[in-house]
């Protein structure tokens, strides 16, 4: 028997982390907070305004610390980062949530998402509906879904649920099967993730071998890996107009201003 992946680990917690937090808020709670919640911002539109001039549409992540490479910024304020971004130029957020990998929270999500006018995705495992609904009750515009730790009757049930919650949902592929799997989920955003979740080897080629397989009317967005101006123009000549960036503005002194000296 092979070892398990990060992935596999992560997603086995998740199913824990789900039940404890279904012991303090119960899903009908949860429900109540979402009534009284913000409403959706739009961010598959924020991200389709961008793409259709031709401009970067860029996911601004907001990301303390990953698996894969530790603490990434040690001055960590989400209000903060947030503000800078959208003065970047930033279309839209990302925030990690997921506590025990990554040292992220939900608490996050709501100081980036009050500090700026931008929509945010609520970047997390999902596995079950309650993640959903409590991604919509602490603001979220947008989940994501990997494709890679999920079956095909789950992702269209926690699909199903976003949509019904007002949610966007970014779907996220790492291989031609993947995307065959994330294309029957009726959803605009496809993510292409350059890093493989399972082994975290990072490959650019991963987004150029698959953007053939996207049809026209989904949006592909390439995520992971994105350092420099050359892999931003390896993309835009592509006609790759949606990025997905973290560590390369998480290192940063301005996360804002790096953002848009890569991209503009
Ligand atoms: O920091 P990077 O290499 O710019 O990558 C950002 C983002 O793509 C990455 O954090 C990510 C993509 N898919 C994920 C799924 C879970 C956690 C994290 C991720």
């Amino acid at each position: 028997m092979s070892l398990p992946t990060i992935l596999e680990n992560i997603v086995a917690r998740k199913y824990e982390e789900v039940k404890e937090n279904r012991a303090k808020v119960s899903l009908a709670e949860l429900e109540a907070l979402c009534a009284s919640a913000d409403a959706p911002r739009g961010f598959a539109d924020a991200l389709r305004k961008r793409a259709a001039l031709k401009q970067p549409a860029v996911i601004a992540e907001i990301k303390k610390a990953s698996p894969s490479k530790g603490v990434i910024r040690e001055n960590f304020n989400p209000a903060d980062i947030a503000a800078s971004y959208q003065q970047g130029g930033a279309a839209c957020l990302s925030v990690l949530t997921d506590v025990d990998f990554f040292q992220g929270s939900s608490d996050y999500l709501k100081q980036a998402r009050a500090a700026c006018d931008l929509p945010v995705i609520r970047k997390d495992f999902m596995v079950d509906p309650y993640q959903v609904v409590e991604a919509r009750a602490m603001g979220a515009d947008c989940i994501l879904l990997i494709v890679a730790s999920l079956e095909d009757g789950q992702m269209a049930e926690l699909n199903a649920v976003a949509v019904e919650h007002g949610l966007d949902v970014l779907v996220e592929v790492h291989d031609g099967a993947e995307l065959d799997r994330a294309l029957k989920l009726d959803t605009p955003l496809v993510g292409i993730n350059n890093r493989n979740l399972h082994t975290f080897e990072v490959s650019l080629d991963t987004t150029l071998q698959l953007l053939p397989r996207v049809p026209a009317d989904r949006l592909a967005v390439t995520e992971s890996g994105i350092l420099t101006r050359t892999d931003v123009e390896l993309m835009l000549d592509n006609e790759v107009y949606s990025f997905l960036v973290g560590e390369a503005f998480m290192r940063a002194a301005d996360p804002g201003a790096e953002l848009r000296r890569l991209f503009f």
